[in-house]
């Protein structure tokens, strides 16, 4: 059995970043990974500019303004946001501004309307400003041919308004990964079929669906699979031609029907792993395929026990999702160190998964236990955690109260 980490270490390493690059428009770029770096077509600001409603001046006409000896500037015009100014501020004069209004010619400092008194077409300005404060100065936050945005970054709402600013209304993005998902097993039906005694709903399809989808990419369900080898084969097959990634759930463990591994060994991919030192989960497959066109399909099986394909999917899946799209870093899951308020018990043999709440409190994180069985079939207790906290091998108890890694699943 490998230990976790170095199964995770080893999914990565078989997973090429994308190479293909295809162009999106501004609007269906949300949750996409940009594939190129954007150079700014233009210097932002775009022009100097001012950050507060007041007055434009010149610095020394007012370096020794008070209170007591206010100085008196004429009003050369109003420049409101969206207009240029028509007139230079000259000595001995100010333009009123507003916030985001640019600069004219000659001011370089920005006087707040708080620290002054109006008179007619001129203002007293009863306090000494720093030099150009309140400017914002064109350039200083990004200058044009700058790189506005490096490769890799998954394009959330701060991004979308760096493109949106651009004007890049064709956004470079990588491919999405295409995700075929499987399950194997006689006894599972979809949910609308009434039960006979032995069947069960499949659930993992649902399931992992749902994390595919919630992770941003393409799931691909394409439903039950019988315990025959034929009937495998063929949908490997199928899927092959389909995904870039495969997931399935069931047959991967050492049972009469459990094909998986031996049909993928037959259609001539390469089997990496076989079992994993992680509770539930242990009976994990990860495969590749050769490359017929591009980058190799990757496969995992994952074991059939409702928990089990979670948490698989959650520590080893994703992670290679996130490198598979394109994302510069940060493919691994997040584990934060929390208390925790129950105890936790494991076998010690391998690493053990308990699924539960994690909270922030003033005191830091805190993680509850789920209440009910933690048995990898048990999948109703899973509803409304978002989180599992990681009992490392060789522990066999937690007390409440210690501290614990936290592995964050979701919301
Ligand atoms: N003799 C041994 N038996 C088992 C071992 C072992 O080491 N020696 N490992 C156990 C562990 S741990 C796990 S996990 C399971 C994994 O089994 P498989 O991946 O082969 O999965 P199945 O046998 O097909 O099913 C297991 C379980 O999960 C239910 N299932 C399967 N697919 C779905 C689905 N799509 N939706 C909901 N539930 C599903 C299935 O009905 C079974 O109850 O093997 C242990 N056995
Ligand atoms: O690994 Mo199994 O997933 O313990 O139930
Ligand atoms: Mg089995």
């Amino acid at each position: 059995m490998l230990p976790a980490a170095e199964a995770e270490a080893k999914i990565l390493d078989l997973v090429p970043p994308p190479t293909e690059v295809e162009q999106v428009s501004l609007d269906d770029c949300l949750g996409r990974v940009l594939a190129k770096a954007i150079p700014s077509p233009l210097d932002f600001p775009h022009w100097d500019n001012s950050a507060m409603d007041g007055y434009a001046v010149r610095y020394e006409d007012v370096q020794e303004a008070t209170a007591e000896r206010p100085k008196l500037l004429t009003l050369t015009e109003t420049i409101p946001a969206g207009r240029s100014p028509t007139l230079p501020v000259g000595p001995g004069q100010a333009a009123r501004i507003l916030t985001g209004s640019m600069l004219p010619a000659g001011a370089d400092t920005i006087v707040i309307q708080e620290v002054t008194q109006r008179q007619g077409d001129s203002v007293l300005v009863l306090e000494t400003p720093e030099p150009q404060q309140f400017v914002r100065h064109r350039g200083s936050f990004c200058r044009a041919g700058e790189a506005l945005m490096a490769p890799g970054l998954s394009i959330g709402g701060p991004e979308l308004a760096v493109l949106a600013s651009a004007q890049c209304l064709q956004v470079p993005v990588f491919p999405q990964p295409r995700v075929a998902i499987l399950s194997t097993g006689d006894e599972l039906v979809m949910p609308d079929a009434p039960l006979q005694p032995g069947q069960i709903v499949d659930s993992n399809q649902y399931a992992l669906a749902a994390l595919v989808r919630q992770a941003g990419r393409i799931p691909l369900p394409l439903g039950i699979v019988p315990d025959q080898p034929q009937a495998l084969r063929a949908a490997i097959q199928s899927a092959l031609a389909q995904a870039d990634v495969i997931v399935s759930s069931g047959g991967v463990s050492v049972g009469d029907y459990d094909y998986v591994d031996e049909i993928l060994a037959e259609l001539g991919a390469t089997l990496h792993i076989r079992s994993v030192a992680v509770k539930p989960g242990k009976p994990l497959t990860v495969a590749t395929f050769p490359a017929e066109r591009g980058t190799a399909p990757l496969y995992f099986g994952l074991p059939g026990n409702p928990v089990s394909a979670l948490v698989t999917f959650w520590r080893f899946v994703a992670p290679a999702l996130r490198k598979r799209s394109g994302l510069a870093n940060s493919w691994g899951p997040t584990f934060v160190p929390a208390t925790t308020r129950d105890a936790l018990k494991a076998g010690g043999q391998r690493e053990t998964y308990l699924w539960g709440k994690l909270e922030t409190t003033t005191q830091g994180y805190e993680f509850t236990l789920a209440g009910g069985g933690h048995n990898s079939g048990n999948l109703i207790n899973l509803a409304g955690t978002n989180a599992m906290a990681v009992v490392p091998v060789g522990t066999k108890l937690i007390a409440a109260g210690a501290t614990v890694s936290v592995m964050v699943v979701g919301s």
